[in-house]
């Protein structure tokens, strides 16, 4: 997906949603365990409750490889499932050696067919940029990220000045374009997007961290939206685990929903 059909999507829905795939056996509605493919009927709800509210699915590939073969089967079969209209992402955190990455990109993007992967940017220029050669697909690399631990090394201050996650920033401009890198900065360092904003300015963001981790959707639209909205915000559990009951689809829905509404507004205001 290129960048203008990505923003041409979040035009048409007045949304710039990401509902994450998280999806744990042990948290699923507990009549779904009877399902022959349990991951996968719970996501298939989960989707079809959703598709009028978001722009993008982000399966984390966590829950799906924890069960090996069985995990990666029902990975595949959401991944076909999800609409062409939407943005998917694989939230899989890879990056290795030149010849290693060559092969996780060609597991994400040739063999299922994401249209994005994110990638931890630690091992530098040779490790990020065999995610790049494949056309029409995303890499999305983490520069500050939502959890605590985040600040032992990205907010680390640099002899030449600046941070860590600034050098991130900045470096990795050199490696691919605003149509193809897009960077991850966690909800709950909303403090730093107006600053981020400073050196990419016209890269797209994905947000986690509004919901169960306290994130405010607010100041990320405030001081994280430019000209193509450039912002996809990730919510997994605050949406798909809001009902453990028989109707656990229509509730996620109902609370992709509101944020959608939200987001409408941000993009009225903010846009
Ligand atoms: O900095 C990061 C990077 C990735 N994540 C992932 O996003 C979702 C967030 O889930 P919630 O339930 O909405 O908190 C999850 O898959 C994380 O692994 C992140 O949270 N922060």
């Amino acid at each position: 997906m290129t960048k203008q059909e990505l923003f041409n999507q979040i035009t048409q829905k007045s949304s710039y949603l990401c509902v994450g795939l998280d999806t744990d056996l042990n948290r699923i509605p507990k009549h779904l365990l009877k399902a022959e493919d349990p991951l996968f009927e719970f996501n298939k709800q989960i989707i079809d409750a959703t598709i009028d509210y978001a722009v993008a699915y982000k399966p984390n590939i966590a829950f799906y490889e924890a069960h090996g073969v069985k995990g990666w089967e029902s990975l595949q079969k959401t991944i076909e499932y999800i609409p062409k209209e939407a943005f998917t992402i694989a939230d899989a955190k890879r990056g290795d050696i030149g010849n290693t990455s060559n092969m996780y990109a060609r597991a994400f993007f040739d063999a299922m067919n994401f249209d994005s992967i994110t990638v931890a940017p630690y091992m530098g220029e040779d490790s990020v940029k065999p995610f790049l050669e494949f056309d029409n697909k995303w890499v999305i690399l983490l520069a500050l990220t939502s959890n605590a631990g985040g600040k032992d090394f990205q907010n680390l201050s640099l002899e030449k000045g600046g941070e860590l996650y600034e050098e991130v920033l900045s470096k990795s401009q050199e490696w691919g374009s605003d149509e193809e890198l897009m960077y991850v900065v966690g909800a709950t360092r909303a403090e730093a997007l107006q600053n981020i904003r400073k050196i990419v300015p016209d890269h797209f963001l994905l947000v986690p961290g509004v919901g169960a981790q306290g994130g405010s959707l607010e100041e990320v639209s405030k001081y994280g939206m430019n000209k193509h909205c450039g912002l996809l915000v990730n919510s997994s559990r605050g949406i798909i685990y809001a009902d453990d009951s028989v109707d656990f689809a229509k509730t996620a829905g109902v609370k992709a929903q509101e944020l959608q509404t939200e987001m409408e507004g941000f993009l009225a205001k903010f846009l």
